[in-house]
Formats: C-alpha cells, sequence, structure tokens
C-alpha cells in the first residue's frame, strides 16, 4: 500500500520545521529493496516509525494524523531521507515529565531497522527543539569539574593525562592498585578497562580500597589530584548502585574524584540514566564497548558514531569515548573531529543539522584506543585543541622505562604540540617523550622517519 499521500509531504521546508520548534528532525540514508519505489518505501518507514502500519486500521482518527511522522526530505541518487517527527509522539515519563532516550530509539531506529522492503536504513544525524534540549537531563558534571579538582583553570584547563588499567584482566588487588600507583606518579586520570568489576581473582570489595591507598600515596607524594573512574557497570541497576555506594564509601574524602564509568552501549539508554540520575556529583564516564555492532563505518544500518555520541551528551554523559579520529587502533578518520566538536560546543554543524545546546553542559571528548606520545601530536593538531581526557593503555604501561614515565611522555607530548614545537627536537630536551620513541618504534619509523640517527639511538 502506498501511504505516500499520508506520511510524506515534500513541501514542507526544513528551516520552517525547525523555526516551529514542534518536530524532531532525523536524516537517515535509505535504500528500499528492489521493486519499491523510493517515496513509497520511506512513507511506510515514517509510518512504522510513527502512527502507521502497513495497512491503514479503522480506529485511526483525526487526531491520529496530526502526530504522524512525515517524510519531507528525499534524494534517491544520495540515498537522503529527511523525517519529522511531532515530539508529541514521544514518551514521558511519569514521575517528572521528562524525555527518555529509549523512546526515541524505539521510534526513529526500532522498528523500521528490520522492514521487509527496505535494504538498509542507517540514521546520520538528527536535530533536537529547544523544548527537547529542556526534556533531557544533559550532564550533571563535565570537564570543568575535573580541572577544578585539579587545580587547573577552570575554562581551559588543558589535557588530562590518563591510562587503564592493562593487563586488561588478570591483576589480582595488588598489583591492580600497584599498577595505578606507577601510573599516578606521572598522570592524572585512571580508568577501569571496561570489563573489570568483581572477578573472584579481584574482589572489588578488596581492590577499590587498595586504589584509593594507592591515590592517596600519590597524591602524598606529587602534591596533585590524581582522579579514578570506577566501572559500575552491571545487568542490575541496584547491583550498579551497590557498586557504586560501595567505591564512594572506600574513597571516602576523597569521593570527588571517582568517575563512575558505565558501559553504555552493551548496558544500554538505563544504565547510564540511573547513573547520571543516582550520582549527579560525580563525572559520569560513558564507556561504548560494542558499538562498531552497528557505528561501524562498513556498516549500512544502525546509527553512527556521531549519532551515539550526541545522543550521550542529552542523557547526561559528563564524558563519553569518540575514539582516536584515525590517529590510534580502533576505527575511525580525520572527518571525526566533528563528533568532538558537536559534543563539546553550545552550538554545532553536524552532518545534517545545525544543533543548538542552549547551555546544556558540555561532554567530553575521551580519546582512547592506541593512543601514545608519539601519535598525539598529529591528533591535536588535527582536532586543534588539547581539553580532552585520554586514556592511553598501551602507551603507559608499553613505555619501556615505567607507566609513570609513559604518563609524563603523554603530557610532555601534549606540550610539545602546545608549544608547537618540532616533536625530534623537543624529545632532544625531554627524556620520557624521547623514550616513547624507543618504546613505540613502530609508530617512530612511520611518524618520523630518520628519528634513529636525529637523536643518536643506535639499537
Ligand atoms: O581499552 C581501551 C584502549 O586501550 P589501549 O589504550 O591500550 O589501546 C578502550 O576500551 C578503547 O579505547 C575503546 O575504544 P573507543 O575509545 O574507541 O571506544
Ligand atoms: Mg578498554
Amino acid at each position: 500500500m502506498d501511504q505516500s499521500g499520508r506520511y510524506a509531504d515534500l513541501s514542507l521546508k526544513e528551516e520552517d520545521l525547525i523555526a516551529g520548534g514542534g518536530h524532531i528532525l532525523v536524516a537517515y540514508k535509505m535504500k528500499p529493496k528492489a521493486g519499491y519505489g523510493y517515496l513509497e518505501a520511506a512513507a511506510h518507514l515514517a509510518a512504522e516509525s510513527s502512527t502507521g502500519t502497513n495497512v491503514e486500521v479503522c480506529t485511526t482518527d483525526d487526531f491520529t494524523k496530526g502526530v504522524d511522522a512525515l517524510v519531507y526530505h528525499i534524494d534517491e541518487a544520495t540515498e537522503d531521507m529527511r523525517i519529522a517527527y511531532p515530539i508529541d509522539l514521544f514518551d514521558r515519563n511519569i514521575t517528572d515529565g521528562r524525555m527518555m532516550l529509549v523512546s526515541f530509539l524505539t521510534l526513529v531506529i526500532g522498528n523500521n531497522q528490520g522492514m521487509g522492503d527496505i535494504e538498509h536504513a542507517q540514521m546520520i544525524d538528527f536535530f533536537m527543539p529547544p523544548r527537547a534540549i529542556q526534556l533531557f537531563d544533559g550532564p550533571a558534571k563535565d570537564i570543568s569539574d575535573m580541572w577544578r579538582i585539579l587545580g587547573r583553570d577552570v575554562n581551559n584547563g588543558g589535557y588530562i593525562a590518563g591510562t587503564i588499567i592493562k593487563p586488561k584482566l588478570g591483576l589480582r588487588p595488588e598489583p591492580f592498585a600497584h599498577a595505578a600507583y606507577q601510573f599516578w606518579l606521572g598522570g592524572d586520570f585512571i580508568k577501569n578497562d571496561e570489563p573489570q568489576g568483581n572477578q573472584v581473582f579481584c574482589p572489588a570489595k578488596k581492590v577499590y580500597p587498595l586504589v584509593y591507598d594507592a591515590m592517596k600515596r600519590a597524591q602524598d607524594e606529587t602534591g596533585q589530584a590524581k582522579l579514578f573512574s570506577a566501572n559500575i557497570t552491571a545487568d542490575d541497576h541496584y547491583e550498579m548502585c551497590a557498586r557504586a555506594d560501595f567505591i564512594l564509601e572506600a574513597f571516602g574524602p576523597d569521593a570527588d574524584k571517582v568517575a563512575f564509568l558505565v558501559d553504555g552501549y552493551v548496558g544500554g539508554p538505563g544504565m547510564i540514566t540511573t547513573a547520571r540520575r543516582q550520582y549527579p556529583n560525580q563525572y559520569l564516564h560513558y564507556h561504548r564497548a560494542g558499538h562498531g555492532a552497528i557505528t561501524s563505518p562498513s556498516s549500512k544500518r544502525g546509527y553512527t558514531a556521531f549519532v551515539l555520541a550526541k545522543m550521550s551528551r542529552l542523557q547526561g554523559a559528563s564524558g563519553i569515548h569518540v575514539g582516536t579520529m584515525g590517529f590510534g587502533k580502533m576505527e575511525g578518520g580525520s572527518d571525526d573531529k566533528i563528533i568532538a566538536y558537536m559534543i563539546e560546543r553550545d552550538e554545532c554543524q553536524g552532518p545534517v543539522y545545525y544543533q543548538k545546546w542552549h547551555g546544556m553542559k558540555p561532554t567530553t571528548p575521551i580519546i582512547s584506543g592506541g593512543m601514545n606520545a608519539l601519535r598525539l601530536p598529529g591528533f591535536f593538531e588535527n582536532l586543534g585543541h588539547g581539553n580532552v581526557i585520554n586514556t592511553s593503555g598501551g602507551g603507559s604501561y608499553g613505555h619501556i622505562d615505567s607507566p609513570a614515565a609513559g604518563a609524563i611522555s603523554l603530557r610532555q607530548s601534549y606540550e610539545c604540540w602546545k608549544a608547537g614545537a618540532d616533536p625530534i627536537e623537543f624529545a632532544k630536551e625531554h627524556k620520557e617523550f624521547a623514550r616513547a620513541f624507543e618504546s613505540f618504534p613502530g609508530d617512530a619509523d612511520k611518524l618520523f622517519p630518520g628519528w634513529r640517527e636525529k637523536l643518536g639511538v643506535h639499537k
């Protein structure tokens, strides 16, 4: 059944829809299956994503039709399709009238992912009107809170040098805490790797008090504040809160230096919002392990990493992993800097829509995945600033001198880029950075050919 008479109106203008403020707009790349007309398939997708189904139903009334989602733009050649969703379609909390991300996902990227007449549909951008921005929680804490704790400028506090406890699994409590202590002697921020929680060989109740002890010793020795992002991900919200409560208690007077890491892709939006609402005083660290199953650049379905990051700010992530923009080990390219800009600025042009955040707090881009001191200068150059949290696991624990030297090499790398210095020249004056060349010779050969001769390394 061709429903384009009801679910499409190509005369609607995007600027009018935006100015009206009554719609959430979603841009997709969509291709129908062979034998289906483009507009017909698009209209069916809009029907299935709002008030309709594949046939007309007798219970529809005039009010129903007033909340139909409408296809307002198609371009078959580029597979571009855009749909306007009336804001009233989306479910609201009975407790406080706020919007919820699950309802957004259920409609705009729900049933339409498995339709028989659609070859593929991928969400590449969305626009939230001011009313929706008011109705999502947004972050409670942001990078300025981390900078304040670190004693930095709260508006432009610069690079936060972090790591991930490695090996990923297999450390018992004492070696785990020792690994944390060693990094903190040179760096600022440590996160649990995402599978670390309450393994039988490393019980949470044993390891966190030891990590806190390591934090205190490192703070005493360096005279600097240290930060720890603790993984509280669990299937059961009560379990998640039990972990969070225990961790806060274990860190006692330094609990403000604890962030909570939640695996928001495998755990889902409910877990993020629970953490956001139950612990608004803690920095909420959104880890996204598994997201590549739908956000991979090779995928034509689901949504992109850009969309995932933008949604995380609405939900209230203080920071989210945004990859390494082609400079690390995970998928991504230099254009991904738009992901960082969208979540950290108050207004920004996305791939399709210009979004204003109306003062919603920013979400920190967390840069992670195969990074080290040699890869960072290129990364900062591409991004244009260094106001990020970077966690380099291999880049710290893989430094040939020590994890502290690894941490210092990361900071020196930032300072090198900030000063506009030539990395080889800078290395001559900065030992830890120089030793990163010897620690990661494959990267050094690729990024700085001739480095051995220039730095006088002959092995
Ligand atoms: O453990 C790591 C990186 O370890 P290492 O620093 O040793 O490579 C993170 O889980 C990845 O960054 C996830 O990817 P992303 O940040 O892209 O979500
Ligand atoms: Mg990890």
